[in-house]
């Protein structure tokens, strides 16, 4: 689960008078609020509560702003299975598709969906589809199984969808999410979500309208271009953000160095690291991000071979498949002691946030560029 943002518990939740699951008796079938139950879930986080509150019907379209954290994925999959449960599109048919920015989070949503349908009389079937996967594995299970719910990132569920029989799953769709839009887009996946809306039964086709839901931590301009195709004109609003807490950039000391020549960077970056290193004295987590692969490989080389700083290397063309190395490493980085991360994979950089006691990126031959 989230290493960022709240961290809510039954007990936090009650003590703040959150509404509590047992009111939504009548409009959430038991065996779901069985599951609730079971998972500890007695209360609402503020997101699950203005979800659940505040669309007209739970078929409703919605365009939600929360951060990671905060209960969001049982904000959005409650709606959707309950939807589901009332009219499930025939056996093979996707009645949930899912969309979202990484692996890592593909699987937590993927494992929250079986552990809320786990109580039904005949719990739906869960499928995932991302890359770094053995994809005629995953697409056989696919096209032979019942997907009722699939979690999907944009690429691989595209490569999926180039198939006619595969988009033939797809015609009884009732819910279409995307999670951590924001990030998705952020990843440069705004090509492959047009691509695959256009490949998607349309909004209001023969089978009635999907309902459509998009939760995002922020709403940039570009994100128009998928709203319009997902969300309809009457759509429910809903923020959760505190407009008074600052912004991370301001609570992120930054400032650029430029270096002369490119033969200097490794020095400068070598003694930056050591300043941040005396500056915090004792445990360090340091995170460099690089802007190839090559280079972050280069100088985690170079780092290893002449510093004694121990040095992880994160980058898409290591050796082994890059999740196989990347797993291991993030989940060991909180309880690790100081070390430094040399990484191009961008998207990792969220979930090593709160572990985090400076980043530092090397760019070379680019302008600085801050953290926003
Ligand atoms: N109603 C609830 N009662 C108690 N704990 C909850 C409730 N909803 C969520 N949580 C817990 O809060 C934490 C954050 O929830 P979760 O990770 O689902 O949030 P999220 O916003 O979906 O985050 P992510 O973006 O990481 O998926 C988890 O530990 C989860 O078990």
């Amino acid at each position: 689960m989230s290493t960022t943002g709240a961290m809510y518990t039954s007990e936090s939740l009650k003590a703040a008078n959150a509404q509590p699951y047992s009111s939504m008796e009548g409009k959430l079938d038991p065996m779901l609020l069985q599951a609730l139950k079971d998972m500890n879930f007695d209360f609402m986080t503020p997101v699950q509560s203005k979800v659940l509150s505040e669309l007209p019907s739970l078929k409703s379209d919605c365009l939600v702003q929360a951060k990671t954290g905060t209960g969001k994925t049982t904000a959005f999959l409650l709606p959707a299975i309950q939807n589901a449960l009332t009219r499930s599109p025939p056996k093979g048919q996707v009645a949930i598709l899912v969309l979202s920015p990484t692996r890592e989070l593909a699987l937590q949503i993927a494992a929250e969906a079986s552990r809320l349908i786990s109580k039904l009389k005949r719990p739906f079937e869960v499928h995932t589809a991302f890359g770094g996967t053995a994809k005629a594995t995953y697409l056989n299970t696919f096209t032979h199984g019942d997907p009722k719910i699939l979690v999907a990132t944009p690429g691989r569920l595209n490569d999926y969808l180039s198939e006619e029989e595969v988009r033939a799953q797809f015609r009884g769709m009732m819910t279409l999410v995307l999670d951590e839009a924001d990030r998705m887009l952020d990843a440069g996946f705004l090509p492959d979500i047009l691509k695959l809306l256009r490949a998607l039964p349309p909004k209001s086709g023969r089978n009635g309208q999907w309902q459509g839901m998009c939760f995002s931590a922020t709403i940039p301009p570009k994100m128009q271009q998928v709203l319009s195709h997902v969300l309809s004109q009457d759509h429910v609003s809903i923020s959760t953000l505190d407009a008074s807490e600052p912004p991370t950039l301001a609570k992120v000391p930054q400032y650029s160095v430029v270096i002369p020549s490119i033969v200097d960077t490794f020095t400068a970056l070598y003694s930056l690291i050591n300043e941040e290193i005396q500056a915090i004295k004792g445990e360090s987590k340091i995170i460099v991000f690089g802007t190839t692969a090559n280079l972050v490989a280069l100088y985690a080389q170079v780092f290893e071979r002449q510093t004694n700083l121990k040095v992880y290397e994160l980058q898409s063309r290591m050796s082994q498949p890059a999740g196989e190395r990347k797993q291991p490493m993030l989940s060991e980085w909180p309880t690790m002691e100081s070390c430094s991360l040399l990484t191009s994979l961008v998207e990792e950089w969220i979930f090593l946030m709160s572990h985090l006691y400076c980043r530092s990126d090397f760019q070379p031959t680019r302008t600085p560029t801050l953290i926003e």
